[in-house]
């Protein structure tokens, strides 16, 4: 795999007279790993399908390596990008194999069939997604995690530059997520990834972006953009944010009505 910048200039989006985005701006570096953060409905899943060029931005524009997204072809884009979607389609009469094959279609000339370094791409795909032996099993037949790491390895053989996942954890067991974020933050290929778990995105991301109400509210560092006062003011919880002995950061959360924080909380909100 290589690597691309990927930059979002500005950009907004609307449905009808409805504005979803506003003035979002983000980059991800070559080879980086950056963690797309923020409530529900705060905007993450339609950044990341601006990002990928499934739709076209507003105003502003999105740029891989300096190059329009919008004037790619989309055969180009899917030999650059690939996106994990939050929900695969669940009624495809398909083997794990196949669906993984799927991710190659871009690279094939026209009209040709399946190749043989195809099926090999496919199967190891498999494996790194844990999915050895899986080849075979009907996709209605797997769990909501094997489908989410079926759909991985739909993506890691399109070798992308660019590789999008919007919450690709949520189906996971603590094992799964773990190795996923590790295998993302060691990728060489650039990653932008939304997440529901402060904690998880501080530990393996190298740079944050918070969404709030389809506006950025915080880039930067996990430390520089997960304080307790934002996590406060844009997700409503009390939250305190402590340093390892590692550097790392840990985030551990008031409860409702814990006098402790409470005082701190009700300051950050108002
Ligand atoms: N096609 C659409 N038509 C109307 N509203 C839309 C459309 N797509 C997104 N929205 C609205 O835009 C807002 C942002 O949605 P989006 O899915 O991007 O949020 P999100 O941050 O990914 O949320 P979640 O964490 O719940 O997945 C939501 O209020 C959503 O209802």
């Amino acid at each position: 795999m290589t690597a691309a910048r990927v930059h979002a200039d500005r950009v907004g989006w609307r449905v009808g007279a409805v504005p979803i985005l506003a003035e979002v701006a983000l980059t991800a570096a070559p080879g980086t790993t950056v963690g797309l953060l923020g409530p529900n409905g705060s905007g993450k899943s339609s950044l990341l399908r601006l990002l990928a060029g499934l739709t076209r931005p507003d105003s502003g524009e999105v740029l891989l390596d300096d190059v329009v997204l919008g004037t790619l072809r989309p055969r180009a884009l899917a030999r650059r990008i690939a996106m994990v979607a939050q929900q695969a389609a669940t009624d495809v009469d398909m083997s794990a194999l196949e669906v993984v094959l799927l991710g190659r279609i871009p690279f094939r000339p026209r009209l040709a069939g399946v190749s043989a370094p195809d099926v090999e791409l496919a199967r190891n795909a498999l494996a790194e997604a844990g999915l050895a032996g899986f080849e075979r099993r009907r996709w209605s037949s797997l769990s909501g995690g094997e489908r989410q790491r079926v759909d991985l390895a739909r993506a890691l053989v399109q070798e992308p530059d660019l590789l999008l996942l919007d919450e690709p954890t949520n189906h996971l067991d603590i094992k799964h997520q773990l190795e996923l974020l590790h295998f993302l933050a060691s990728s060489p290929t650039t990653v932008v990834v939304t997440l529901h778990d402060l904690d998880l995105a501080a530990q393996y991301c190298d740079r944050l972006v918070l969404l709030h109400s389809g506006r950025v509210v915080a880039a930067g560092s996990p430390a520089e953009v997960l304080t307790p006062d934002r996590i406060a003011q844009v997700y409503e919880v009390r939250a305190d944010v402590d340093t390892t002995p590692d550097g790392r950061l840990r985030i551990s959360y008031g409860r409702p009505g814990d006098e402790a924080t409470a005082g701190r909380w009700e300051k950050a909100v108002s």
